[in-house]
């Protein structure tokens, strides 16, 4: 089997949840970005909002993206480690129905989970217990698939700690081995903090594309205007896939920069957003599409995600709006 892309991540069970910002104001977490916290506190924050409806679906950063490739029409992998607990076997039953199978063995313990809070602001707020995500090793990370695969996408919520770091590392090695292109997305700007240097190391070195939103890369660059942080990006790595949230996004391809248009849409969650535009990039790069035109699909498929609730697009892209989306 060949693939597309091949992706390291966590793999966490999103729970979701609608509330109002008073609500969000008396759990006191920082709106709108991703914390970690054991399970004792997630278990607290689920009691406090019992009785609110809640949706649960696989979820992690790479997964969605990964996922969101599939869900174009592409071939991907994932490794990822989950418990043999019945939220393991929901992320695995949850991934499986859309075709995608998950190599690396259960192991015991607690699963990763996700709760996100969604505020009327279309704000998401994360709570992530990362469960045994985080014993990922490098033992872990498939060769044969990885040697068969277009790209390797790692996600840089793995280096926040050991082994899954060394587990991200493993697979970049192994996909230069391979002459398998890498693709890294920052994944959230309290990363840069502690993982600066390694990670401007990475887009210097081995990433060939790099993902970031535009507080990522003013932290990265140290610059503000949106197409100098890519300048400064495109200076080290290849490529590199600059989100500006409604604003659309900047790509940098061989020099050139190329601007893409935001997609308006009435938000109602923007969990995912960034997933899914990196999946409409991965995509669109490993099956013939131009960059712009990669970007185009990125674009509404993001702003798609973000007009619905959760990560996953309830109403997928046909092959025939794929066409019309691209254009020429
Ligand atoms: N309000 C919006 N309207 C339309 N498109 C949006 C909106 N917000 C985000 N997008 C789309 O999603 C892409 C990624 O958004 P953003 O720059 O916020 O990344 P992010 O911070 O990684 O997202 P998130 O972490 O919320 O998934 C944007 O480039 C854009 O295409
Ligand atoms: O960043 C987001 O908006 C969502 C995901 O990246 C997130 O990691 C998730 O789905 C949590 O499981």
């Amino acid at each position: 089997m060949s693939y597309d892309v091949f992706g390291v991540g966590n793999a966490l069970v999103d729970v979701q949840a609608k509330i109002d910002e008073s609500t969000l104001n008396r759990l006191d977490f920082q709106k709108g970005v991703m914390t970690l916290v054991d399970d004792e506190v997630q278990q607290e924050v689920l009691t406090a909002i019992a009785g609110i409806d809640v949706s649960r679906c696989a979820g992690g950063s790479a997964a969605n993206t990964i996922m969101g490739i599939v869900g174009f029409g592409g071939t991907a992998s994932y490794a990822c480690k989950v418990a043999s607990d019945e939220i393991g076997q929901f992320f695995l039953q949850d991934m499986g129905k859309q075709g995608i199978t998950v190599e690396v063995p259960t192991t015991e313990g607690q699963s990763g989970t996700c709760v996100i809070l969604i505020t009327p602001d279309a704000e998401r707020t994360m709570l992530t217990s990362l469960g045994v995500s985080i014993t990922l090793t490098p033992e872990d990370i498939q060769e044969s698939a990885i040697r068969q695969s277009k790209f390797v996408y790692v996600e840089g919520y793995l280096f926040t700690q050991e082994p899954t770091r060394s587990a991200a590392l493993k697979a970049i090695e192994l996909a230069k081995k391979h002459d398998v292109k890498v693709a890294f997305t920052v994944s959230d700007p309290f990363l840069i903090q502690y993982h600066k240097d390694e990670f401007l190391s990475l887009i210097e070195g081995p990433v060939d594309l790099v993902f970031c939103n535009l507080d990522e890369a003013r932290a990265l660059t140290g610059k503000h205007d949106a197409v100098d942080c890519a300048h400064e990006l495109h200076n080290h790595a290849e490529n590199v896939a600059l989100t500006l949230g409604g604003d659309g996004s900047v790509l940098m391809h061989e020099g050139a920069v190329i601007p893409i248009e935001g997609v308006e849409v009435s938000p109602v969650d923007t969990t995912g957003a960034g997933d899914m535009y990196a999946a409409g990039i991965l995509y669109g790069i490993t099956n013939g599409l131009t960059w712009k035109q990669s970007g185009r699909l990125a674009s509404h498929a993001a702003a798609r995600v973000v007009g619905q609730l959760g990560a996953r697009l309830a109403q997928p892209f046909t092959e025939a709006e794929i066409q019309e989306l691209i254009g020429d």
